[in-house]
């Protein structure tokens, strides 16, 4: 099957306090074209998934059973060098905090032609061009003159966006996006959330969207999944899960999360 398919996935962490079995059987589906909002807990186990996803599981972790598949090849079996060829080509990301994501040392354009250059073989220059031109479709103002500075020249919601422009350069079928908006400015966050759909939409790629937001899953995602303690409890299309939701945890993460919006919201604005 084409798409992502999670299949009975249990990883095990060896810590200093012994094992943690961090994982306990996640089934997860994104068709082709798809964007899936994974939804959670803190510690329920959304990061290590996506890790997964992306052959990055830590050190300590132990696959102790299931699969990934990836347009249908197992990316736990992939040989470290299939990993870098599916790494940007099949499969990017971008994370919460998109300076520290970015290379520190490397001016923004040259990271993004460098990957250009490395998946598709294109010349220096050419690379160079595309480079500049990805961080315009990113509505990155004077792109050229962007392209030369470093992350730490850039303000949150443009390093995004840049981060962004690096995880598309290859046209990835799945892009996964694990918090990319926490910690941004409100407006900011709504603008780089419509970026993201704009582009994978017009790319017709698929997402992971990992957020506690489940406002913004409920925005922009057609599907919807619930971890809890290492599992997915509940997937299906968002006005299901997150309107009639049939598992008990789900229904009081929505809970907790209206009372939360609800909380936040001035008394002479309710
Ligand atoms: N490198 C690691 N070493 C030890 N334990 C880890 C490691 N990575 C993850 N874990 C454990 O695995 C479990 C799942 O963590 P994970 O980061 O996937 O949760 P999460 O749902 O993404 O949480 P958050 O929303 O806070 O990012 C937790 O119990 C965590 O402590």
């Amino acid at each position: 099957m084409s798409g992502l398919l999670i299949e009975d996935l249990r990883v095990t962490i060896g810590t200093a306090a012994g094992p943690v079995h961090a994982l306990r059987g996640v089934d997860l589906a994104i068709p082709p074209g798809t964007f899936l909002g994974l939804v959670g807990e803190s510690g329920s186990g959304k990061s290590l998934t996506a890790s997964a996803v992306l052959g990055m599981l830590p050190e300590a972790a132990t696959v102790d059973a299931g699969r990934v598949l990836l347009d249908g090849a197992d990316i736990l079996k992939a040989s470290r060098r299939e990993l870098r060829r599916i790494r940007g080509s099949q499969v990017a990301a971008i994370f919460q905090n998109p300076v520290a994501t970015l290379n520190p040392l490397i001016r923004v354009g040259d990271q993004i032609a460098e990957l250009i250059r490395i998946h598709r073989g294109a010349p220096r220059r050419r690379a160079a061009v595309e480079a500049v031109d990805l961080l315009a479709a990113m509505g990155i103002a004077e792109p050229r003159r962007r392209a030369r500075q470093y992350p730490h020249q850039y303000s949150g919601g443009m390093a995004q966006r840049a981060a962004l422009a690096r995880a598309l350069a290859c046209s990835p079928r799945l892009l996964i996006a694990d918090e990319p908006t926490t910690g941004l400015d409100a407006t900011v966050q709504a603008e780089v959330l419509a970026l993201i759909v704009d582009r994978v939409r017009a790319a017709g790629a698929s997402v992971l969207l990992i957020t506690h937001d489940l406002a913004a899953a409920a925005q922009v995602c057609e599907r919807v999944a619930v971890m809890h303690d290492g599992a997915v409890v509940e997937q299906g299309p968002t006005a299901q899960v997150l309107t009639a939701p049939r598992d008990p945890y789900t229904r009081s993460l929505i809970d907790s999360y209206v009372l939360a919006v609800d909380g936040d919201t001035p008394v002479e604005a309710r």
